[in-house]
């Protein structure tokens, strides 16, 4: 008898499991299957190599500035004006980015319209000759925060990284183009990321009115620092720069800053110590993560890190506001704040402080300073702000009631026409004042009433029973002469004593006498009897 063979090796085995007719199918399948996964794989990566060595492909994150350097210089591209299929935003973030027609712009005051790649849209383009992709994508982020992060991708067919730069450059200067006259401000938020707060107008920096000499000092000091960044590579010194303007409230320490920041074209980053949530290494990491040319601006220095101190001096008077920023830690009584001296002093110099940058701090109580943080390196110049001079009262009235600019046929429409007879009314024959050499304005709300009625003045008079604190907005000022301008200046400044009251209260005073030049000069001694005694009356209640 003969035994059966034993089944040795694969051999036997295939051919056992092929004589299953279902599974003979099955390995049919596989191998096919296979086959073709194969193949389309193998497909994908020459595509995609292919792809790789013709086009040059680049993403652009939300969270840097390049991404809106792209999306303006997009909106701007001729060809951008075939897209068929696009966001509109009317918010701040990409002004100047109007495509309106033929390139206007609009002077309505209605907020600015600009048409931004729809998100998950993809969209061909020439540039240059040269054909390109983009693509907006969205990914939601896991966590706290926003909760998505927008990116743009465009691929370029073009074996050349030329291009690329070239397009950069280009954004970079649609970008700048369309910030024309403002400077943006960022803040830092709860997850210690820089984010973009506000664009701001820049602001002339002969309307910050200081002692001969101090503003020049400033800017020019600043301006040297910038064009210096080899000196100090070649010595070895660290390249960042301190300012420390202290001293009396309302004096234009934030002002100057703001128009400093426009002169030299640089972002403001504010960074509020006092800001809940904020420890020493937020700090440290919102420092090391501003950009290499920026100013950072730390407001009301002292009262940050001595949180139970509050601002002892008088406050900003109600009709004033903090006009550039808008988030300043004005009375910070009590913060959760984190930050230690030695944190912030750390953060200010150590190893990971941002080259380049620009800080300024400000504070109302110099004398309250670690004289650690005050240090050259930390702050190299400190500058103090006084209450107002002679001088700058006289260069404040001037450059208030200074005629506007050239003007268009449209604005002489809108601005109200003064008439003898208006004149008259607004020479407040109620009180039986007088009317001066002067062409005064008429208030927009009393121009319609007939002149020298007694109903003007029985409602004039009704008016000032209303109750209110502050300043009225109304009327434009006559226009003067140089003279007259000169003459109505030197009789202002000679009622203001030196050094007692603040420029801000000075502008504010002005206000109420927008369009009454003669009254805000010769009314001004008046003033500052009533504004002395309040001052007095408040030092007294807090000593
Ligand atoms: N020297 C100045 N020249 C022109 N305007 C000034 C000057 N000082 C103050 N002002 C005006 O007063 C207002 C407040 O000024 P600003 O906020 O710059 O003062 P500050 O010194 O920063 O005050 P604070 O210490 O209270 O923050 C602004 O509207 C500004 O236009």
């Amino acid at each position: 008898m003969t035994e059966p063979a034993p089944l040795n090796g694969f051999g036997p085995l295939i051919s056992f499991i092929l004589s299953i007719s279902a599974l003979r199918d099955w390995a049919k399948l596989l191998i096919i299957g296979s086959f073709f996964e194969t193949c389309r794989r193998l497909l994908a990566t020459v595509w995609s190599s292919t792809i790789d060595s013709f086009f040059l492909t680049a993403s652009f994150e939300d969270h840097d500035d390049s991404y809106k350097w792209m999306m303006i210089w997009l909106s701007k591209q001729p060809s951008w004006k075939n897209v068929r299929n696009v966001n509109i935003s009317t918010g701040e973030r990409y002004s100047g980015n109007v495509p309106d027609s033929e390139g206007e712009s609009d002077t309505s005051g209605m907020p600015k319209v600009c048409y931004l790649p729809a998100l998950s849209g993809s969209y061909t383009l020439w540039y240059k000759y040269r054909w390109m992709r983009i693509t907006r994508v969205s990914e939601p982020i896991p966590g706290w925060g926003p909760n998505h992060r927008d990116s743009l991708n465009i691929s370029i067919f073009t074996r050349n990284h030329d291009i690329l730069n070239t397009i950069l450059q280009d954004a970079k200067k649609a970008y700048q183009d369309a910030q024309g006259s403002s400077i943006t401000v960022y803040i830092s938020d709860s997850a210690n990321c820089w984010r973009e707060l506000a664009t701001r107008r820049k602001r002339p920096l002969d309307s910050i009115i200081l002692d001969p000499g101090i503003r020049e000092l400033v800017v020019e000091d600043a301006q040297d620092f910038l064009a210096s960044k080899k000196w100090y590579a070649e010595r070895g010194i660290p390249f960042r720069r301190g300012y420390l303007l202290y001293g009396a409230p309302g004096s234009g320490k934030t002002s100057l800053i703001h128009s400093i920041a426009g002169e030299l074209e640089l972002d403001v980053y504010i960074i509020s110590l006092s800001r809940s949530g904020l420890d020493d290494t937020g700090l440290s990491e919102l420092i090391s993560d501003l950009p290499e040319r920026c100013i950072a601006l730390m407001e009301d220095i002292d009262a940050a890190l001595h949180n139970s101190l509050s601002r002892e001096d008088t406050p900003t008077p109600p009709n004033q506001t903090a006009e550039f920023i808008p988030s300043s830690p004005r009375t910070p009584t009590h913060t959760t704040s984190k930050v230690s001296l030695s944190g912030l002093l750390n953060a200010l110099d150590g190893i990971g402080a941002q080259e380049g940058r620009i800080l300024f701090a400000t504070t109302n109580k110099y004398s309250s300073l670690d004289p650690a943080l005050c240090r050259p390196g930390r702050m190299d110049l400190h500058v103090e702000f006084k209450l107002a001079s002679r001088y700058q009262a006289d260069e404040l009235f001037k450059r208030f009631y200074l005629p506007s600019s050239p003007k268009t046929p449209a604005d002489d429409d809108q601005e109200p026409k003064s008439n003898p007879a208006q004149s008259h009314l607004n020479g407040s024959i109620c009180d039986g004042g007088s009317t001066d050499l002067i062409d005064l304005g008429v208030p927009d709300d009393v121009a319609d009433s007939p002149p020298s009625s007694p109903s003007a003045c029985s409602e004039k008079s009704e008016r000032a029973a209303l109750t209110y604190t502050g300043t009225r907005h109304r009327g434009h000022a006559p226009k003067l002469s140089s003279d007259q301008l000169s003459a109505l200046a030197a009789q202002f400044a000679s009622a203001i004593p030196e050094r007692e009251v603040s420029m801000a209260a000075l502008q504010g005073y002005l206000m109420s006498q927008k369009s009454r030049p003669s009254e805000a000069a010769r009314e001004v001694s008046a003033w500052l009897q009533k504004e002395l005694a309040t001052k007095k009356a408040q030092n007294e209640t807090k000593s």
